[in-house]
């Protein structure tokens, strides 16, 4: 966990030394989510908001065109009557609902009304003439029967062409009935009906709404339906609620990611230059024998002093080494500053150094030539190298033969933190190794928990079996030190005995310890 801490201040530590570049990422995740929630949440209210003013418009459309062919019926009923049968209009009209009115006229004049029972008015007092001549829908200002009340009349021509009726379908009731924006529901606001010109009401009135039109789909009639600003705003802003949030996580995941990609890269880039200015170095962890106590030989651990992010640990740049093809430049380092501080060490008897090798390294196809170069300038200070395979990557056939090849060379061969990676018994089976170094997790369950201890004695018997030499990482209680003694275990290594030091303070601890 402390290890997980450090990682983290380190990276929040190179995005601050980043910081315009993290400045201008904060910027675009921040307002091009709410920018991109206000166009969408716009566009999608207006486009909902639009479709349900048509759907209401469509709906009281056809209403009103089933209204304009039922009155088929009521003309017809009309035209069968007699000049004396104004009375039976009257009675035949009583239980008609929207239906306002019949007119009856002859080739000069309006002569009966179903409301107001015989009348005399020249035909031109409802339109001019002429329109009274063929079957035909107009909206008029107002009727005789209902001076200044605007309607929608429906003409009927009886056969002999002279005369006719006129149904007569009051506008103010329709509007009370479709238009009235109590009626419809909230999306509109203010409807007009439009028909040959004309309009109902007579003088339309929009506020600054949008409009929109929907055409009727068997007559001529148009409706004008003003979308309510407040409902329009009312959807905007829940759809603009529900936007934000899903813009914003996906604006910050999208822009994590490019910065994770970006601190990568540049982290990257900041390793090729630590290698060349030097900026690694190491510290050494001693493995004591179970024997005598004594330090055999010492694990060599890589340490990075950034210039801005000061002292980095390994767990957060080995793994982008490994990524970004620079593990091996950065092992070679590593190879050379033993040698260069392991040459400023008395030595008084013979020692091993363990150095973690990523299995990129065994496809070099210098590699020999190149231990066997470490293995003689080692040997020159007392020193033999041994190699810790790191299980992150699994080993192919190829690189078993080449770590072989190095064996015979007499290098020292390790799988490290054995138990927990890719290496498999069947591996253990192909391929001869020196030390199989049991991982802390494993030695951790020491006293503690019975059924996973069974896990570690079976670890350490397989070592037996295969004579291994058995190492356990991380030991840190005098218990766990007592009991892998008490199991014959060979080397130890962890804090009981001594933390990762400076090549300094490794040469006291050994002159005190050894
Ligand atoms: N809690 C606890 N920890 C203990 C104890 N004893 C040792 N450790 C820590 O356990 C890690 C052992 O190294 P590893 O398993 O090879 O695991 C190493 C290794 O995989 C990698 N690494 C370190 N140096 C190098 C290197 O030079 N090259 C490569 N390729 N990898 C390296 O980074 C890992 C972590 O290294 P470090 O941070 O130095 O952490 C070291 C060491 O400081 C203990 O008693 N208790």
């Amino acid at each position: 966990m402390p290890n997980r801490i450090n990682s983290l201040s380190s990276l929040l530590r190179l995005l601050i030394s980043r910081y315009d570049l993290s400045r201008k990422h904060l910027f675009i995740m921040l307002f091009f989510p709410i920018i991109l929630a206000i166009a969408s949440s716009y566009l999608i209210t207006g486009y909902l908001v639009g479709k349900k003013a048509r759907e209401v418009g469509e709906f009281n459309l056809e209403r009103l065109e089933s209204l304009l062919s039922q009155s088929k019926d009521i003309g017809q009923y009309a035209l069968t009557l007699n000049e004396g049968d104004c009375g039976h209009l009257n009675e035949y009209m009583r239980f008609k609902p929207y239906y306002r009115g019949v007119l009856l006229f002859n080739d000069k004049r309006f002569y009966c009304s179903s409301t107001n029972g015989v009348i005399d008015l020249p035909l031109n007092s409802l339109l001019p003439e002429p329109s009274l001549k063929t079957f035909a829908y107009h909206i008029v200002p107002e009727t005789p029967a209902r001076l200044g009340v605007p309607a929608i009349i429906v003409i009927f021509n009886n056969s002999h062409g002279a005369g006719g009726a006129i149904v007569v379908i009051e506008g103010q009731y329709l509007i009370d009935s479709f238009i009235q924006p109590e009626v419809f529901p909230r999306p509109v606001r203010h409807v007009v009906l439009g028909l040959g010109g004309a309009t109902l009401p007579t003088v339309p009135h929009f506020s600054d709404g949008k409009v929109v039109a929907v055409h009727a789909d068997n007559s001529e009639l148009v409706m004008l339906l003003e979308i309510s600003q407040a409902f329009f705003w009312h959807f905007f802003w829940i759809y603009f609620g529900l936007l934000l949030p899903v813009l914003l996580i996906f604006a910050w995941l999208l822009g994590l990611h490019i910065l994770r990609k970006n601190g990568r890269s540049s982290l990257a880039d900041d390793i090729k230059s630590g290698i060349e200015n030097q900026e690694f170095f190491l510290v050494y962890q001693p493995v004591v024998s179970s024997e005598d106590g004594k330090a055999k030989g010492v694990e060599a651990l890589v340490r990075w002093q950034h210039p801005q992010m000061g002292l980095v640990r390994p767990d957060l740049f080995i793994p982008i080494a490994e990524e970004s093809q620079l593990i091996v430049p950065l092992t070679n380092y590593i190879f050379e500053r033993a040698l260069a501080d392991f040459r400023q060490l008395q030595l008084t008897s013979e020692f091993r150094i363990g150095f973690n090798v990523a299995p990129e390294h065994f496809i070099q196809s210098d590699i020999e030539a190149k231990f066997r170069y470490l293995r003689d300038a080692f040997a020159e200070i007392g020193v033999q190298p041994l190699i810790e395979i790191t299980e992150r990557q699994l080993l192919t056939a190829d690189m078993c033969e080449r770590i072989t090849a190095l064996r015979e060379l007499g290098i020292l061969v390790a799988i490290d933190d054995f138990g927990t990676g890719q290496t498999t018994l069947s591996l253990l089976q192909t391929f001869t190794l020196d030390y199989l170094k049991i991982d802390k997790c494993f030695i951790d369950t020491i006293g503690r928990d019975a059924v996973t201890s069974h896990v570690l004695d079976t670890i350490i018997e397989l070592c037996h079996k295969m004579n291994y030499v058995a190492v356990a990482e991380g030991v840190e209680t005098q218990e766990q030190a007592d009991y892998l003694i008490s199991r014959d275990v060979h080397f130890l290594q962890g804090y009981l005995y001594a933390k990762p030091m400076k090549l300094n303070e490794l040469e006291l601890w050994l002159k005190e310890h050894n």
